[in-house]
């Protein structure tokens, strides 16, 4: 382990003292639980979300739905928790949406961006703050498209927040051009609400290329599961255009996926010690981004298996550099650089300068800090070059954002004395994440791997 911390309220990172063996049930899907959470309050009936996440971000957006008039009950069924209908479960009761209201976003980008439109159909005044960084992080394309639609937003003018929303109960909609090449989370949001609006949407994204392609197909996927009729006609050579009728939402029983994007840093740590992983309920099919990990962790040198126990994912005991477009997976950029930077060889991430608006500008911020451990790590013009060099213990800032955090655990694997700043910043989607770490190494193999069963 790492000795005495440098900074009492620094986390030191544990490094392996030899191949992981673990398997780690992973929490719900941040995406799918504040997606659901959303439909769930704009449905013409109750609905459950079952395993949801619990976490800063998600309990923001119960907390914001809440506070516009929806009832959200948290119950824990008494049947085990391994079974689709037990464990813990939020039965949400929708209401008519009102204000006057007030929503703090804290810095999740799904409270921010989904809910101004839900606001617009809520009757009365809707405020939206939350912690600094959300005052940076971009919002036009949800603030223009909406006004557009029909609503009225109270703003600084700098396409951000703060603001009000002076719900009206219902919008017009129609259609709408926005730029969301900053952020898919502009399109999930307009469509999100858009069976409420009074004739639907047809949205079309006008800038330049679309990250988190993913994402947006989650989003077409939850409302036509939710009844809604969304049209993509993307096969009839229409790209980045959607169309969704008005009508009613049903309300749904869904259980929440495990978040495949915070698998990532327990999967790293099969790669990185040569070890092995096992994450339960890995469904076989999935819009997450996090599925991606599949193929990459696989080509960044170890393989993997999905079978009725989960993913099992094998380190083979090398770790090689990629040359990789992330544009669809940006979410998994901190951790890839964080394995890359204990590779072989050097790694060429690209396809993510709106990393650079996240949680913080985790560009500039894995510069910074990998290169403050002896790394070799350059920023492009639209990503990251990262050459492996021997690197030592320090201190780690993590700047509030939760996959710096993460990123730094995986790197105090195979490097001693890591001190991770304020790893209390992996709450905003991962409850208990030094728990979890800990519990994986508590049982690692020893040194002279013992025969499995
Ligand atoms: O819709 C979502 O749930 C998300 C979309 C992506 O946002 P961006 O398109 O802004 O990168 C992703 O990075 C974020 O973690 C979650
Ligand atoms: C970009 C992320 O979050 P947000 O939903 O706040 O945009 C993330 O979780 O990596």
């Amino acid at each position: 382990m790492t000795g005495t911390p440098v900074h009492p309220a620094h986390w030191p990172a544990p490094a392996a003292s030899g191949p992981v063996d673990a398997t780690v049930t992973v929490p719900g899907s941040k995406s799918v639980t504040n997606r659901g959470l959303v439909l769930a309050a704009l449905a013409a009936e109750p609905g459950w979300l079952r395993r949801p996440l619990r976490s800063r971000d998600t309990l923001l957006m119960a907390e914001a739905l809440r506070a516009m008039g929806v009832r959200i009950e948290e119950t824990v069924s008494s049947d085990s928790g391994d079974a689709p209908g037990g464990g813990e479960a939020w039965r949400i009761i929708p209401a008519g949406l009102h204000g006057p209201a007030t929503v703090d976003v804290g810095n999740a980008g799904t409270v921010m961006r989904f809910l101004p439109p839900v606001a617009a159909l809520a009757n009365g005044p809707v405020r939206f703050d939350g912690d600094p960084r959300s005052y940076e992080r971009p919002l036009h394309g949800v603030i223009n498209g909406l006004r557009a639609l029909g609503a009225r937003i109270e703003d600084d003018g700098r396409g951000a927040l703060p603001l009000t929303v002076h719900g009206g109960g219902a919008l017009d909609g129609g259609p709408v051009e926005i730029d969301a090449s900053s952020s898919s989370q502009f399109v999930s949001a307009l469509l999100l609400s858009a069976p409420r609006f009074n004739q639907g949407v047809e949205l079309r994204h006008t800038g330049a290329a679309l990250p988190s392609l993913p994402h947006i197909r989650m989003t077409v996927d939850m409302l036509r599961a939710a009844g809604a009729a969304v049209d993509t006609p993307e096969a009839g050579g229409e790209r980045n255009v959607w169309r969704v009728a008005p009508s009613a939402l049903l309300g749904r029983d869904l259980v929440v996926e495990p978040d495949l994007s915070n698998a990532q840093p327990f999967l790293a740590a099969a790669l990185v010690t040569g070890g092995r992983v096992t994450i339960p309920d890995w469904p076989e099919h999935t819009t997450q981004p996090g599925d991606a990990l599949r193929a990459i962790f696989t080509e960044m040198g170890g393989s993997c298996e999905l079978g009725r126990d989960g993913l099992t994912f094998t380190g083979s005991g090398r770790v090689h550099g990629i040359d990789v477009d992330l544009s669809d997976v940006g979410e998994l950029t901190p951790g890839i650089a964080a394995v890359a930077a204990l590779a072989d060889s050097e790694s060429v991430l690209r396809g993510v300068a709106h990393l650079r608006l996240h949680e913080t500008d985790r560009l500039a911020a894995l510069t910074k800090e990998i290169n403050g451990l002896g790394g070799d790590v350059t920023e492009t013009a639209d990503g990251l070059r990262i050459r492996p060099r021997p690197l030592h213990g320090g201190v780690f800032h993590t700047y509030d954002d939760h996959r710096l955090a993460t990123a730094a655990a995986i790197i105090g694997l195979a490097v001693g004395g890591v001190e991770v700043e304020n790893v209390a910043t992996t709450a905003k989607t991962l409850p208990d994440f030094p728990g979890l770490w800990t519990g994986m190494l508590g049982t690692e193999r020893a040194a002279a791997p013992a025969p499995r069963a």
